[in-house]
């Protein structure tokens, strides 16, 4: 595993973005998993800003995303379609038809949990599949406990997930406790994963990233299995790992 310790959050930001733009740019057609939640949100305000000021295109880029609530409709400004739209997808014109994500508010979820695998399975696995951690451990929404064969599926959000998540809800009885995540097993199909870390509260998952064993009690620890994962994270995600040697 690649670990890139940068100063604080901007930094991180652009590394990353530096990362995806040139997976962007290395071919003629790119699939890339996006994450959501707070991490992600300086790096896509990088490639808009390296849109706008160099051009740079996406319209050969297809996108996956991990995750979705249950309940809320793509319009719904709190489901991760709608911060997909505003952080990124309307912002570098990626064509809608080419962009992915788990429709929460199918009918049959568990119909619609089997047709996004297949969709994943078609390609062969994402080029590049950024990921946020969760304090907790979890990657997309797969909770501590998830097994790693998992594909994608429906889950209950935990007390610590939702609580973190809750700043994000303005009528927190309408906070959703369900969501659609990509399973673990379809994110290690991806040949080649970018995790992103920053702030001192993602200290302890990092370091049983880093330094525990590899457990289903900690989602992110199936990343270890993986031969092509780069972590970038602030000395602030990493203080644990740091003081207790490397
Ligand atoms: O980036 P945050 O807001 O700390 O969340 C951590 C992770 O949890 C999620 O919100 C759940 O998918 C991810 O989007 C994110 O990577």
């Amino acid at each position: 595993m690649k670990i890139i310790e940068v100063a604080d959050y901007e930094e991180m930001s652009r590394v990353s973005a530096q990362i995806i733009l040139e997976k962007v740019k290395s071919k003629e057609r790119v699939t890339l998993g996006l994450a959501t939640g707070s991490t992600p949100l300086g790096t896509y305000k990088e490639l808009v800003r390296d849109h706008e000021e160099n051009g740079t295109r996406f319209d050969h880029v297809h996108t996956y995303n991990l995750d979705e609530y249950v309940g809320l409709t793509s319009s719904d400004p709190e489901s991760y379609h709608s911060y997909m739209c505003e952080h990124l997808f309307n912002r570098v014109s990626i064509p809608l038809d080419q962009t992915n994500i788990p429709n929460g508010s199918a009918e049959e979820l568990l119909q619609e949990c089997l047709r996004y695998d297949s969709l994943i399975e078609s390609i062969g696995g994402v080029d590049l599949q950024l990921l946020g951690i969760g304090q907790n451990g979890h990657i997309g929404f797969n909770e501590p406990g998830t097994s790693f064969s998992s594909k994608t599926h429906v889950v209950d959000l935990t007390p610590s997930t939702l609580e973190a998540n809750a700043e994000y809800f303005t009528d927190l009885s309408k906070q959703p406790t369900r969501a659609l995540t990509m399973g673990i097993s379809i994110i290690l199909q991806s040949k080649e994963i970018l995790l992103l870390a920053s702030g001192e509260k993602k200290q302890d998952a990092l370091f049983h990233l880093l330094r525990g064993e590899i457990t289903e009690t900690v989602p992110a620890s199936a990343l270890n299995m993986h031969g092509n994962v780069t972590i970038i994270a602030d000395s602030q995600a990493l203080k644990l790992v740091n003081s207790l040697g490397k």
